[in-house]
This record gives C-alpha cells, structure tokens and sequence, in this order.
C-alpha cells in the first residue's frame, strides 16, 4: 500500500502508477490431484501394462481426457517400441520431464473456438482436467491444443545474450505494478517497466495515454538490442500468424476483428522475474490500445519458467471461485519457456483464454541471468485507439476496451468502461457503452475524414481531375 500512495502524482488529478494490464492477480494453484477415480483407472492400465511405468501411464490417461480405452490404444503403440516411454519422449525434446499428446497418437483438436462452427467432423476433445496441469513442450502440441505457437532457439545465441544482458542491467530499476483485488490494494510479484520505439512516442504515452485512469511516468525508449530484436520478432510473427490462419481457422480465412494487415510491434513490455517465487496471476491483456483479437509476440530470456494457459468459460462448477479455483476446476495447460523461445499468442487468446506465470517450485539457475527470467512482449499499439479518439467517461477519461468474456448472452461483444472502476482508491462513474468494430477490427471513427477525404481524392479516376496530359 505504501509504494502505491508514495509514488509521485502524475500531471493529471488522477492515482498514480498505473496497473497496465488490469489483472487480479491470484497464486496459481497446485498441481493436486483429488480424484479418486483416477487411481482406479491408473490400476486398470497397471494390470495392462505391467511393465509401464505409473507416470507414464498418469500421461496417456491424461492425454486421452481420462478415457482408459482411449489410453489403452496409445499406450500400445508406444510401449511395442525397444526404447522406454519416458525415455523416448526425453530423448524426443531434451532432458526433464515432458509430455508428448503427439506421441499419444491424441489428434488435435483446434484451440479457436470459432472453428467450433467449422464443417470439420472432428471432435472436439476436452484436454484438460480439474485439477490437472497438462504441461506441453512440443511446438506441434503447443499450437494445437493453445492459441499459442512457439519457436525455440529463435535468436543466433550471441544476439539473445546481448538483449538479455541488456535487460538485466535495466531491470534493477523497473517497478511493480499495483492492482486492485476485492477493493485491496495489491503488488504484482514481479517488476516491469514499458519501452516504445522513439523519445517522442515515449512522451507521447507519458502524457496521452490512460492505463487505469492514469498517465503512466516511466515509459522508455527500446534499447538497441530490442529494436534490431522487434525486426525479427515481426517477421517470425507474421510468418506464424499467416500460417495459423492457414491452418486453424474455419476455411483458413483470418477471425473476424482480426487486422488483416502485417503485424507491426511499435511498444513493449519488459518482465522480470528474480527468483522462483516471482509471477504474475491469471489475466488477460488489456484490448485498450491494441484492439481486439490482438497478436502479442513473447520472447523469453534466461530462467526458464512455466507459462499457464487456461480457456475462459462458464463453469457451473466454480460459478464465484476465484481464477486459482476456477484454473484448478477447468484444469490448465502449462507450457514451457525456455531461455530464447518465442511464442505467438494469436488472436484467439486474449478474449477467450487467460494467461499467468506460476511461481516455480524450483528454477536452474541461468548462466547469464542467474534466478532471473526477462519476458520481452512485444506489442502493435493501433493509432486508431489512440485516446483522442476513444470514447470517454463521466469522469472525463479516455475509456478503456474489455470484451465480454463469461456472460454467455454477450460472451466476445466489446465494451467501453471507465477505467476507474478498476483503479485503486477511485469510484468510478460506472460509463458502459458498447463498442463496435468492423471485420477488420477498426473502430467506427476510422479512417477520420481528413485522412478518407485525402483518398478519396487520391483514388479519384485521373481522367475525372481534368488534368492529364
Ligand atoms: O512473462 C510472460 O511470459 C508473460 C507476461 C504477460 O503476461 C504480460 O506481460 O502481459
Ligand atoms: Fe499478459
């Protein structure tokens, strides 16, 4: 509370610091297993496979959402193989533990929920269960049960080292962020800080730009590490993206509200993690500035951590639990992110799932950053949601953009609300207003007319201007 109240006031009469993402931020929940069934249903496979190990066979019956039948198949052609499972899957993706649902002969089923009205006859299988964490290492895996893809060894290792140690040296001075929890005043546990890619942009953001109800004070230009870095994000990003449309999406054509252009990372968030204990909750980014069914663009530097995913629903069962319940009721994917990986959250993610990074139990140690983990996001902040434009509240604030995400009447409309709700020590005026985009995600004040009036003139047939010659 009182880092929140000491920190200095902003040029507008608002709170200070703002929480850029707006996320309740609650612990992860453990990876318990209280169902009793499964012991039976592991002792049904036991008395199968007596020569299969019990994590083993805890993996195929996960894979195959608890089904025992559905086990038994995968588990016979992998165990007809010389090498052990275990071994094999570890041999497959480098050392620790890993779980393949490729291995398991699973097909995949897609992560976007719009192709749900696809024609495909395929099934749609529910991968995860309450309680459980399904931790996914594979790229295929990964891209076909989340709406994130991931590429390791993204970087030539020498340039991932010079933006790490970059970082590093920056992140002793970032901050936390503050957020509010059932009206307390709460501390992300971890530090952050928001780079743009000019002095300029970052003035503007200092002065223009609301998160939570506030101006935000220390916004910083990129280092040169991550500007040569976002060039290469860009085109790793688009290639992914182009080829998830391709391949996911009902008749390969992009979601609607997703731009169809090129992606373009212009601002970035920086994390850091020091130490196993150091996460943020379950969240999804703010649309404000970036638009709906954005694309973000994670690179991660040194420890490797976890990095939870979960589908956001209705559930009958955790109605008014918190996300940790909800998380442990729906269960949850974890992915792992290694030093030098970059994974695509794709425009199915931020309104229909949410994302966390758990604390860890325990970490190794980095060569270069020790316990420290450094998340770089880069991100596309759209100039038609810049706050001259957006719709303001009562209190006179430029709003911010939610999409609805469990009111199953409403569930994908977007919304403009006042950001003071959501702000620590503020009432809020309680401004609600639809908001409305159109196939390619624009808002309805875009282009504005100077800039349609200047092509319409542009696009005016020459032989109308009356000055070929
Ligand atoms: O650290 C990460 O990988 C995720 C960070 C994140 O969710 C965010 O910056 O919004
Ligand atoms: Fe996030």
């Amino acid at each position: 509370m009182d880092s929140f109240v000491s920190r200095k006031r902003q040029r507008i009469s608002l709170p200070p610091k703002a929480d850029f993402r707006a996320r309740p931020t609650t612990p992860a929940p453990d990876d318990n297993v209280d169902d009793e069934s499964t012991d039976y249903k592991l002792a049904l496979l036991a008395s199968l496979y007596p020569q299969t190990s019990s994590p083993t066979l805890l993996e195929a019956l996960l894979a195959s959402n608890g089904s025992v039948e559905d086990a038994s198949q995968s588990l016979k052609s992998v165990v007809n193989d010389d090498a052990s499972p275990r071994k094999k899957l570890a041999a497959a993706y480098g050392k620790g533990y890993q779980t393949s649902l490729s291995s398991f002969n699973i097909r995949p089923s897609s992560s976007c929920s719009d192709a749900t009205d696809s024609k495909s006859p395929t099934k749609k299988r529910q991968l995860t269960k309450r309680g459980r964490t399904l931790h996914l290492y594979s790229p295929e895996d990964i891209e076909a049960h989340t709406p994130c893809s991931i590429i390791h060894n993204f970087l030539p290792e020498e340039e991932a080292d010079a933006l790490l140690r970059e970082l590093l040296a920056e992140a002793p001075t970032y901050q936390k962020d503050t957020f509010k929890l059932f009206d307390k005043v709460c501390e992300s546990p971890h530090t952050m800080c928001f780079y743009v890619d000019s002095w300029g942009e970052a003035q503007r953001q200092k002065t223009e730009y609301i998160y939570n109800g506030s101006t935000v004070e220390d916004v910083r230009k990129s280092t040169p590490e991550m500007r040569k870095v976002s060039g290469k994000v860009k085109e790793a990003v688009n290639t992914e993206v182009q080829r998830r449309i391709k391949e996911y999406y009902p008749d390969g054509k992009k979601l609607k509200y997703q731009s169809p252009h090129d992606w373009e990372p212009n601002a970035a968030f920086v994390n850091c993690y020091d130490g196993p204990s150091e996460n943020v909750g379950y969240h999804s980014d703010q649309l404000t500035y970036i638009g709906p069914r954005a694309i973000i663009g994670s690179l991660s530097l040194g420890v490797a951590r976890e990095f939870r995913v979960r589908r956001v629903k209705s559930p009958k069962r955790a109605k008014k639990a918190d996300d940790a319940a909800r998380a442990d009721a729906e269960g949850q994917i974890a992915i792992h992110l290694p030093h030098n990986s970059l994974l695509v959250m794709h425009a199915e993610m931020q309104e229909e799932w949410k994302h966390s990074i758990a604390p860890a139990q325990a970490i190794d140690p980095h060569p270069v950053a020790r316990s420290k983990r450094i998340n770089v996001t880069y991100r596309c902040y759209k100039e038609s949601l810049h706050p001259r434009y957006t719709p303001k509240c009562k209190c006179g604030i430029p709003t911010v953009l939610r999409c609805v995400q469990r009111k199953k009447e409403n569930r994908g409309r977007y919304m403009w609300m006042c950001h003071v709700n959501y702000t620590p020590g503020m009432e809020g005026c309680s401004f609600f207003q639809w908001a409305e985009f159109n196939d390619d995600g624009e808002p309805p004040w875009w282009p504005p007319k100077e800039q349609q009036d200047l092509s319409d003139k542009s696009n005016t047939p020459v032989a109308n201007t009356g000055s070929a010659t």
